[in-house]
């Protein structure tokens, strides 16, 4: 897959690697600090003209470096401008000594700041760097700053955010604008992170794209380019069948709303056919309630080993509303040299004997979808999700390595990891799509691509991604029925 600086996440570590092989082969890294620190300048000035002055807080590392580059390049324009450092000046080393010594006045010291209106503070403290809580000195300017309501245009991240996790370690800036270099880091795209970022600007200081390329670990934003030529037009001589057969599980008779929704959802996204396979004591109100999906009893293993015999049947899609754990269970462990999209209680199963499901899931490609939310990824995965030191990309990428099936780790930044190491972090789910119903939902339009067969990974990263562009059409207030309808096709 050809690397895109657009699309691409870099880690911090990974930032640092890029940084070392640019130095190696011979490119300058004072100008790369002089490339970072200006295009912050330019930021400043472009979206703050009326600022009275702007205050720029410089940190103990290149971060602050960068700092002092846009205090130099602000003040040459003209701008009235003040520099706060935290640490003695004196103590920095290499570019960023060098970019103070350009800078050239005698600064004050961070906890003489006093916030006053009409400044615009520039949060050059800590970037790629930062490794533990803020400072407590720190942690009170940043309130002191937020009770101002001041603009603050953050340097590469808002200090206090970790690059790697999006976490706030201790205390954080929440910018107004973050002007960052090279490519996005996951503490951009993750939560809280994204919140606290404001407006997000990647600006390029000249590192080659080789460079970049020989350093990227396969994450990206979740979009068309991860399933570019996986998502076929469809064939003027198309037949139902030819565009893939979905099947979902029902629930009982009290709980049969959510397999329509996802049955539905499959339709619209583009099955060819969709089946309900229902117990018996549900299919008065299954057959109610259904036109185009088409309702078939299945009542027990036994039944469900018979019809399997029909191959054409490409995939599945158990758990919503589903109800029974023990035959669900059964169920999957049946389904498994099948496609199948595991939800909801199908995952919550598995809750007692997780390495059941994974060993069932081992052979061959890919073929299993989880798409757990916190609640139910914790019950499959208790340790990976224990583990503090792991982001969000890090534990989805561990459930799927362990589970040999791509995770789906839904939330406002849900993340689609596959067992090879790809992950992409989503970004355009509207935060109305938390609606009861919106998971059954994802879980049909990831089976309809399964059944039109696209492989595991591109057919849930599009799934998810169809989700969040459903929901935004649909816009604030949808229901779930709403959401299925608002599915567009999917571009090829
Ligand atoms: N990598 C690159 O190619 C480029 C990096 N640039 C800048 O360089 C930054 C990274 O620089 P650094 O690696 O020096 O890192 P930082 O400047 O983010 O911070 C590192 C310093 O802060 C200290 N530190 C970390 N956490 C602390 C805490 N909680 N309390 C007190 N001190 C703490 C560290 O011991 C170290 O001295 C980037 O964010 C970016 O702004 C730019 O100059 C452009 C080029
Ligand atoms: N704040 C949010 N912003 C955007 N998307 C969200 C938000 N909260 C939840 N979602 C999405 O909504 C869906 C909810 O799924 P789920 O928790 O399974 O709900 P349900 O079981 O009711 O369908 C997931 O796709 C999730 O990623
Ligand atoms: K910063």
């Amino acid at each position: 897959m050809p690397v895109d600086r657009d699309d691409s996440i870099i880690t911090p570590a990974e930032m640092s690697a890029i940084d070392r092989d640019a130095a190696l082969s011979g490119i300058d890294s004072f100008r790369l600090m002089t490339s970072a620190g200006t295009a912050v300048s330019a930021a400043a000035l472009r979206l703050y003209p009326q600022a009275l002055r702007f205050v720029v807080l410089c940190g103990p590392g290149n971060n602050g470096g960068d700092g002092y580059i846009a205090a130099a390049a602000l003040h040459a324009s003209g701008a009235q401008v003040a520099v706060h450092a935290l640490g003695d000046p004196a103590h920095l080393k290499g570019d960023a000594a060098r970019a103070c010594a350009g800078w050239g006045h005698a600064g004050e010291p961070l906890a003489k700041y006093r916030p006053r209106p009409g400044d615009i503070v520039i949060d050059a403290l800590f970037g790629a760097g930062l490794s533990r809580a803020v400072p407590d000195e720190v942690a009170a300017v940043m309130r002191a700053v937020g009770s101002e309501q001041l603009p603050v245009i953050a340097v590469d991240l808002p200090s206090g955010v970790d690059g790697r996790t999006g976490q706030v370690l201790g205390e954080s800036f929440h910018a107004s604008h973050t002007v960052t270099f090279m490519a996005r880091k996951p503490g951009h795209l993750l939560l809280p992170g994204r919140t606290l970022c404001g407006s997000l600007e990647v600006f390029d200081i000249g590192i080659p794209q080789r460079i970049l390329a020989a350093h990227t670990s396969g994450l990206s934003e979740n979009g068309p380019h991860l399933w570019a030529g996986q998502a076929h037009a469809l064939d003027p001589s198309a037949h139902k069948f030819k565009r893939g057969h979905l099947a979902v599980f029902s629930g009982g008779p009290l709980a049969t709303g959510a397999a329509r929704l996802s049955a539905a959802a499959g339709l619209k996204a583009g099955a060819g056919l969709v089946t309900l396979a229902s117990a018996s004591a549900a299919l008065d109100a299954n057959a109610a309630h259904l036109t185009a999906v088409m309702l078939k009893e299945i009542g027990d293993a036994g039944a469900l080993a018979r019809w399997l015999a029909d191959k054409r049947i490409g995939a599945f899609v158990l758990g919503p509303g589903f109800g029974d754990l023990e035959t669900a269970r059964q169920y999957a462990l049946l389904l498994n040299d099948r496609a199948l999209v595991l939800d909801a209680d199908g995952i919550t199963a598995f809750k007692d004997d997780p390495s059941l499901l994974f060993e069932a899931y081992a052979q061959g490609e890919t073929h299993l979808v989880m798409t757990p939310h916190d609640g139910e990824f914790a019950r499959l995965f208790p340790d990976i999700d224990a583990d503090p030191t792991l982001s969000k990309v890090d534990r989805a990428i561990a459930a799927a390595k362990r589970s040999h099936a791509v995770i789906v780790y839904k939330g406002a930044d849900t993340v689609i990891a596959s067992p090879d190491g790809r992950a992409a972090i989503n970004t355009n789910a509207p935060p109305w799509l938390a609606t009861a119903g919106s998971g059954d939902t994802l879980a049909g339009i990831i089976g309809a691509h399964l059944a039109q067969g696209m492989p595991a990974f591109e057919a849930a990263a599009a799934g998810v991604w169809r989700h969040g562009r459903a929901g935004a059409k649909a816009g604030e207030g949808l229901t779930a029925e709403d959401l299925a309808a608002a599915i567009e096709p999917l571009p090829a």
